[in-house]
């Protein structure tokens, strides 16, 4: 090596292990193939009430109240009841500020908490704000975080920077689930998702999830495609398995079963279970109901 070439980081000598030169249109045939030969089989009353499972039932609104969450998680607590032949979704995911109404108010075991954290949507403010934050929301309840990442950083190739951000905060939640977000539709390419993922993965991410809804375009195939792809290699490499979320617009039971498809088809079965599978949405529980039940269900 030239005496005054840079050395490389270590960042970048981790992407090298992985490919990340993607083309974009070969990712999106890759998903269409996906989607056109293989959802049909999986859309079955087992799926779907497996999907409902792996519900994150969100609610991420400026208008939210103590009083909302709380009726919001009321309802998680009678769904038990009013339907004893399903699983109960996996977690509530709402603001940090909200972590101590859910711990107070929630009945029913297995239901996580999640809190978004580090300044989402945007993750625009100070690192210690950050992990103050994460560390707050953790104090008063919250079993597992979603940060986003510096998106603005990785854009500018700060990796070092984005990526000690990611591992402070992992820090900070020690044994607690971190899922990274890496808001997808930001990123553009097929190339820098993978990287992203890759580097999430890399600084202590235990899930990556592609979307923060609060941007468009949110969750796609072709994100959710290349990140369960950079799951499966990073798991070949380290024997590390990181989950995978994708979240924002999923707005049909379509939409999940795609998901689930490209899940099963890049990672397999042992994926499918809500320790390693997520669905991150507002909107999506109910349709589920509905189609598991045959009649129009409004209950959350
Ligand atoms: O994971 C959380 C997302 O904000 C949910 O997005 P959504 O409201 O489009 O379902």
């Amino acid at each position: 090596m030239e005496k005054n070439e840079p050395t490389q980081s270590k960042y970048d000598a981790a992407l090298a292990k992985y490919n990340t030169q993607l083309d974009d249109a070969e990712i999106a045939a890759q998903a269409a193939r996906i989607i056109a030969e293989k959802v049909p089989a999986n859309n079955t009353p087992e799926v779907k009430k497996f999907l409902f499972s792996c519900i994150d039932l969100t609610t991420l609104n400026s208008t939210d109240s103590d009083e909302s969450v709380m009726k919001f998680t009321q309802k998680v607590n009678k769904f038990d009841e009013e339907f004893p032949d399903l699983k109960n979704v996996a977690a509530i995911c709402v603001y940090p500020n909200f972590a101590e109404v859910v711990k107070d108010t929630l009945e029913v075991e297995d239901v996580k908490i999640a809190c978004v954290s580090a300044g989402f949507p945007s993750s625009q403010t100070f690192v210690e704000v950050k992990v103050a934050e994460t560390a707050m929301a953790l104090m008063e309840g919250a079993d597992e975080i979603d940060i986003v990442i510096s998106v603005g950083k990785f854009l500018a190739g700060d990796y070092e920077s984005m990526c000690e951000e990611i591992q402070e905060l992992k820090a900070t939640c020690k044994e607690h689930h971190m899922k990274v977000i890496l808001e997808t539709g930001a990123l553009k390419t097929a190339s820098n998702i993978k990287k992203a993922s890759i580097l999430s993965m890399y600084s202590g991410a235990d899930f990556i999830k592609t979307s923060t809804g609060k941007q468009q375009p949110a969750a796609t195939p072709e994100a959710a495609l290349v990140m369960c792809q950079a799951i499966k290699e990073y798991h070949e490499l380290t024997g590390i398995k990181v989950g995978f979320k994708p979240a924002g617009g999923i707005n049909c039971v379509n939409d999940a079963l795609i998901y689930y498809t490209i899940v099963k088809e890049v990672l397999g079965e042992e994926w499918l279970n809500n320790e390693l599978f997520r669905l991150g949405t507002s909107r999506l529980a109910n349709l589920l109901l509905s189609e598991i039940k045959g009649e129009e269900m409004k209950f959350f």
